[in-house]
């Protein structure tokens, strides 16, 4: 087990590519041990290439990438396996399964990975639902039946049904107003706080970076090319940062949420 702080991903000078075209091109990036790490980049940057190809989906050219000491890139299929079972995933749009009700969905994974008996698989299905705010009656709802904010609880207590030590979250509050997109963040600290839960979270949402995040990186032209805390991205002279930070579609939540540290800013 690595102690906090220490990192739970390595990415080490990761290039992946698709035919002719480049999308990763050496990116070196730490997720560590207890902490939220937000990952930006422009719409096409290849944010969710790099979390699918961390996850295993995809496959890369050159580097390594270590998940939990596992180099992925030398396992065997059973060390592999061992690793998958110690994260889990909320793909951007939920991706519950539509013919299972909520319950089974979470029980989904339990069932794939572990023996037990129907009536403990249930029970664990139940409280992963309770820990994300929702009620024991939801087990039997579907998809189609359920609210956006709700789906994302759904597949969150799916990607926790078996106690991962590291969550990789897509887009988790695109699609929720901004109360439901709060109320996701709170549950995500709660999350991080009770469990020491690491968190790899893809996200085009200010507001959610600013509440939720320890660490910030961002992709560029195929690299990181920052990373650090809020001050730092806000202190950034890189011209993508300072438009995305400070420029119009920094709108007026975020800009209030950052103000007081900009006037230190200032007067530093
Ligand atoms: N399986 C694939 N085959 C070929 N090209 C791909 C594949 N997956 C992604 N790409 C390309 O890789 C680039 C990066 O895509 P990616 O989806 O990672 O961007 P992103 O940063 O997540 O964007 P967004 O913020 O819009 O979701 C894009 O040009 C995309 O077309």
């Amino acid at each position: 087990m690595t102690a906090r702080g220490e990192p739970v991903i390595k990415v080490r000078d990761l290039v992946v590519d698709f035919a002719a075209r480049r999308v990763l091109n050496g990116v070196n990036l730490d997720l560590k041990r207890g902490e939220i790490l937000g990952f930006v980049g422009a719409s096409g940057a290849g944010k969710s290439v790099l979390t699918r190809t961390i996850i295993g989906l995809l496959p890369f050219r050159e580097g390594s990438i270590e998940v939990l000491g596992t180099d992925l890139g030398k396992a065997s299929l059973k060390e592999r396996q061992a690793v998958d079972r110690r994260w889990g995933v909320l793909f951007q749009q939920g991706a519950l399964f539509s013919s299972l009700n909520s319950g089974k969905n979470v029980e989904f994974p339990i069932r794939e990975y572990l023996r037990l008996s129907p009536k403990l698989t249930t029970e664990i299905a139940i409280a992963k639902l309770e820990m994300v705010g929702l009620k024991p009656d939801v087990y039997r709802k579907y998809p189609s039946e359920l609210s956006g904010g709700m789906i994302k609880r759904v597949a969150l207590a799916r990607a926790l049904a078996l106690d991962p030590e590291i969550l990789f979250l897509d887009e988790p509050t695109s699609g929720l107003d901004p109360i439901s997109a709060a109320e996701f963040d709170h549950l995500l600290l709660t999350l991080q706080e009770t469990l020491g839960i690491s968190v790899f979270m893809v996200t085009h949402d200010l507001d959610s970076l600013h509440r939720t995040c320890d660490r910030i990186a961002v992709l560029g032209d195929g690299k990181i090319v920052e990373a650090g805390s809020m001050d730092v991205m806000l202190a950034s002279q890189h011209p993508w940062l300072k438009e995305y930070f400070h420029g119009e579609r920094a709108h007026t939540d975020f800009q209030v949420a950052i103000k007081g540290r900009r006037v230190t800013e200032r007067r530093a």
